[in-house]
């Protein structure tokens, strides 16, 4: 067999006489490491059941399916597994992972696991996996050992020998090994290790061949599970359950001279602390990682190594004297003055109308390197100001309007990922404010503390995606477990924010969540927010939609959101105006205040912004950063300005600024012309 890896011969013996449920595809290898979702492996299957051989995989270009069908066709074809079913699943793919991992379904018991792990020292989708199995390790609410009923467990791990030194080498397999072991899974057999620069298929097949040769035999499997625990225990991890295998397996194993003097211990900390920062902290977007280079691909310059800055479409329309974004029409922002950022690419959602394409990383905790807010700041003005420079030249664009773009006065945290989540949101955000920038923050309602401790800031938006606990699951898909609870926390928090101008926003997506008007009204009671914006979601070419929604116009089958699922104008303005009449049935004082037709979004306002007749939902900016300077409390209501009439809602203008030039596209125009409505 040859030295690096020949996927297409491990795969070619696919054929098989075995009871196969094969949830994959093939799929072509691919020439460079771009980190896309691929099109989803058909993990639909319904779940294994009874001594059922379960592969599951992990994978960016492909080396590890390819493993894994192998492994599949080899076991197929082995005399004394040939009647077990075996299930290829995707891991990156597997929306169900709690079935599988966290709490098992009865029918899993005896069902055998096995994997095919690859490492990657930058983020991959199979930090999502490894978070899920270490969170359930951690969660003392429930169940800590759900996988001991398993049939057994084996890990296999693709890696590079030569490009990474020995502790990452494989790293990650060994991971997951690990966790799978402390949540109780009994270990069927050793793990194996393939170099990809070396002999990977040789190993594979002699690990192949053992394993095979010892699950035939169930009394070797029984043998296995016993010797797991002696050689690879981590000193330094904390063991949750003293009563535990784990604990009894380290006493058992500690000798005379393993015995610290506890005044050794400190050191011994304090040492474990900073190799832990140097070694295990990575960058979140390492450069030429394939989350970099999806990201730069879709237009964004990452900043350090987890903020990111991309020049929006409206700050192009107003350099060109062509309108800005609705928040000039809401609040006065010029959108030639406004770069659009954020200190965390990460998220801790996967919403299904996210138009990042599935490309940012993920998770629930911070577990990156951690860059300086100063740094940020300057990296992301700096990429923000090479951007507008690259519109010297571009036909309409205005002289004014160009020089002022070179001092941005308005910072709208949104761009991607979970502002609150950077560790120095802060002080973050009070540089801004120093520099006389405003700051717009959103967040996704799924981290409390963070919200609570949050500082002032210029307005505070959270996101509201569904109005229940089951909708909020299939549209944000989060990973946190206990969503709802963070996410009505979030919304408590939100009401006692007094002194913060809080922002609802619903971004309608038909078939998705366009209809639940009661719902909303009951969060808006339980919130209080100052202002409600409604929107439809905006089209992207495709989105993270997935098979198998309640509703979903499109079938859900292409796994992605179309145009069917964009509201038109009109459809957003009768669920506005259902959403306003369930406000005033709630006894709630909320009223229409403004309208931005272009970018298909309306404001409600709370009544008390409206002063003598007159809506003021703009705001002084100035005001509030002397608010700052003066270093008193105050509130929403002390830094308001008086709202154009242009942008009132019912205005002519629809929210349409009259000193710019309003350009219909040909699309949208065929769209009024056709149907007298615009998208
Ligand atoms: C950005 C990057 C980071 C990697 N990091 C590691 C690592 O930390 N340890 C390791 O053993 N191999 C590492 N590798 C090698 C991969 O694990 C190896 O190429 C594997 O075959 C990838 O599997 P896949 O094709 O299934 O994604 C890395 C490869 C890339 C491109
Ligand atoms: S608020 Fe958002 S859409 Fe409007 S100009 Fe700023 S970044 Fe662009």
């Amino acid at each position: 067999m040859s030295a690096s890896p020949a996927p297409t011969e491990l795969s070619s013996t696919n054929g098989s006489a075995a009871a196969l449920t094969t949830s994959t595809t093939s799929r072509k290898t691919r020439g460079a490491k771009v980190f896309t979702r691929r099109s989803k492996i058909a993990n639909t299957q319904s779940l294994p059941t009874e001594s059922d051989i379960c592969i599951f995989y992990s994978t960016l270009t492909g080396t590890s399916e390819k493993y894994a069908l192998h492994l599949r066709s080899t076991l197929s074809q082995h005399s004394d597994l040939s009647m077990r079913r075996i299930h290829v699943q995707n891991l990156d793919y597997l929306d169900d992972l709690d079935s599988y991992f966290v709490a098992p379904a009865q029918s899993l018991y005896n069902a055998l696991y096995l994997f095919v792990i690859p490492s990657y020292a930058s983020e991959s989708p199979l930090d999502f996996f490894i978070e899920t199995l270490k969170d359930t390790y951690n969660d003392f609410r429930i169940d800590s050992r759900p996988l001991r009923n398993l049939g057994g467990y084996a890990v296999f791990g693709i890696g590079d020998r030569e490009g990474w030194d020995e502790d990452m080498y494989c790293y990650q397999a060994m991971l997951v090994d690990k966790y799978l072991r402390k949540l109780g899974a009994p270990r069927a057999f050793p793990v194996g290790t393939g170099n990809v620069k070396g002999n990977a298929n040789d190993e594979f097949e002699e690990w192949i061949s053992h394993l095979s040769d010892n699950l035939a035999d169930p009394a070797n499997v029984s043998e296995m599970v016993d010797i797991s625990d002696s050689d690879d225990e981590e000193v330094e991890e904390v063991d949750k359950d003293a009563d535990g295998a784990d604990s009894l397996n380290l006493s058992n194993t500690t000798s005379a001279k393993d015995v610290i003097d506890v005044e050794d211990m400190g050191v011994i900390i304090e040492n474990s602390r900073i190799s832990n920062e140097s070694t295990i902290k990575k960058a979140m977007v390492g450069r030429d990682t394939p989350t970099y280079n999806a990201l730069t691909k879709q237009g964004y310059t990452i900043v350090g190594s987890h903020s990111g800055v991309k020049i929006c479409r409206w700050t192009k329309s107003a350099l060109r004297g062509r309108g800005s974004c609705y928040k000039f029409a809401f609040y006065g922002i010029k959108s030639h003055l406004c770069m659009e950022t954020t200190p965390s690419l990460s998220c801790s959602n996967k919403c299904v109308f996210c138009w990042r394409h599935g490309s940012n990383p993920v998770g629930t905790t911070w577990r990156w390197q951690v860059d300086p807010p100063d740094v940020i700041l300057e990296g992301a003005l700096e990429a923000h100001y090479a951007k507008i420079k690259q519109m010297r030249g571009v036909p309409g664009v205005q002289a004014a309007r160009f020089a002022e773009a070179f001092t941005v006065r308005h910072c709208a945290l949104s761009l991607v990922g979970e502002p609150i989540f950077y560790p120095h949101i802060n002080e973050f955000v009070r540089m801004l404010h120093e520099r006389g920038i405003s700051s717009f923050l959103v967040c996704n309602a799924q981290h409390p503390e963070q919200l609570k401790t949050l500082e002032q800031v210029t307005q505070l938006y959270v996101s509201i995606d569904a109005s229940d606990k089951e909708s909020l699951r299939r549209i944000d898909r989060p990973l946190h477990r206990d969503f709802w609870e963070r996410f009505n926390r979030c919304l408590d928090i939100i009401r006692n924010k007094t002194s913060q101008r809080t922002v609802f926003r619903l971004t309608l997506v038909k078939g998705f969540n366009a209809s639940e008007v009661l719902g909303y009204a009951k969060l808006v009671a339980q919130a209080l927010p100052c202002f409600i914006e409604i929107k439809g979601v905006t089209y992207c070419g495709t989105s993270a939609a997935t098979s198998g929604q309640k509703g979903t116009t499109n079938g859900g089958s292409k796994g992605s959101l179309t145009m069917a699922n964009v509201p038109f104008y009109e459809e957003v303005r009768d669920f506005v105006l259902q959403l306003n009449a369930s406000l005033k049935d709630l006894g709630l004082d909320y009223d229409i205040a403004a309208e931005h037709a272009h970018s298909c979004c309306i404001l409600i306002a709370q009544n008390r912004f409206k002063i003598e007749g007159e809506w003021y939902t703009h705001i002084d900016y100035a005001r509030f950063f002397e608010l700052l300077r003066e270093g008193g409390e105050f509130g929403p209501m002390d830094y308001i300005a008086k709202s154009p009439s242009w942008a009132l809602f019912g205005a002519e203008q629809a929210g349409f600024n009259p000193e710019d030039e309003r350009v219909v596209s040909k699309k949208s125009k065929a769209y009024k012309i056709e149907s007298g409505r615009y998208r």
